[in-house]
């Protein structure tokens, strides 16, 4: 992992204010590689979404899916994302269905600074092929699915933030690519502003 320079990372952790950095986009964008990464290099807590409703529900995220459906995990992820973001500035990745609910989307708005990690379906696909805990690729074309996911979120991604194109490359240039963004972001949206 290459070291930031300490000076940046202090400015753009007072450039948040109590804000998080959000990380948003389908399955196997990077979302909770990256995100972990970005937070070590700037010395600020992590948390995944999907790693804490497993924590608070002491289930996995399958077996959640299985027991309750969707429509009451994105009723725990709303209620666990909400939760969070009250006490940043923190990294948060959330999981790639987060975003998509109106209420979690509004909180994210209003209380971080929401990074889209967007990639092409192949890399995605080679992606999520490495583990089978994603309850929504258990069918028999995934493929399939993540296309459709693709047509129906990008247009909800699309309002995110940031967007950082994320492809095969070393995590350090993505995540270096991710700080410049979030700190030219903050920086400019302080700008005109009146003291
Ligand atoms: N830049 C990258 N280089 C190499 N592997 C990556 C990179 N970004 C993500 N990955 C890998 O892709 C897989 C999916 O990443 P993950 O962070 O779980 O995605 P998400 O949380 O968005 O679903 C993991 O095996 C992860 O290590
Ligand atoms: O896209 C989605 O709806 C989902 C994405 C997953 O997280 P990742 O995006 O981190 O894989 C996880 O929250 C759940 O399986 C549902
Ligand atoms: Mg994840």
């Amino acid at each position: 992992m290459k070291m930031l320079p300490r000076a940046k990372a202090n400015a753009l952790i007072e450039a948040l204010g109590g804000r998080s950095i959000v990380f948003v986009g389908l399955m196997g964008a990077g979302k909770t590689v990256i995100g972990k990464q970005v937070a070590a290099m700037l010395s600020l807590p992590f948390v995944d979404s999907d790693h804490e409703i497993e924590a608070v529900s002491r289930m996995t995220i399958p077996e959640i899916f299985e027991a309750y459906g969707e429509q009451e995990f994105r009723a725990l992820e709303q209620r666990v994302i909400l939760r969070v973001l009250e006490s940043g500035p923190q990294v948060l990745s959330t999981g790639g269905g987060a975003f998509i609910n109106e209420n979690t989307r509004a909180a994210i708005i209003a209380q971080g600074i929401s990074v889209w990690l967007k990639a092409d379906l192949n890399l995605l696909m080679e992606r999520v092929s490495r583990r089978q805990n994603r309850p929504l690729l258990k069918v028999a074309d995934p493929r399939a699915v993540m296309a459709d996911l693709m047509a129906r979120r990008y247009p909800v991604y699309e309002t995110a933030n940031i967007i950082i194109h994320s492809r095969d490359v070393q995590k350090d240039v993505i995540c270096a690519e991710v700080i410049e963004e979030v700190l030219r972001h903050c920086l400019s949206a302080t700008e005109g502003q009146t003291v």
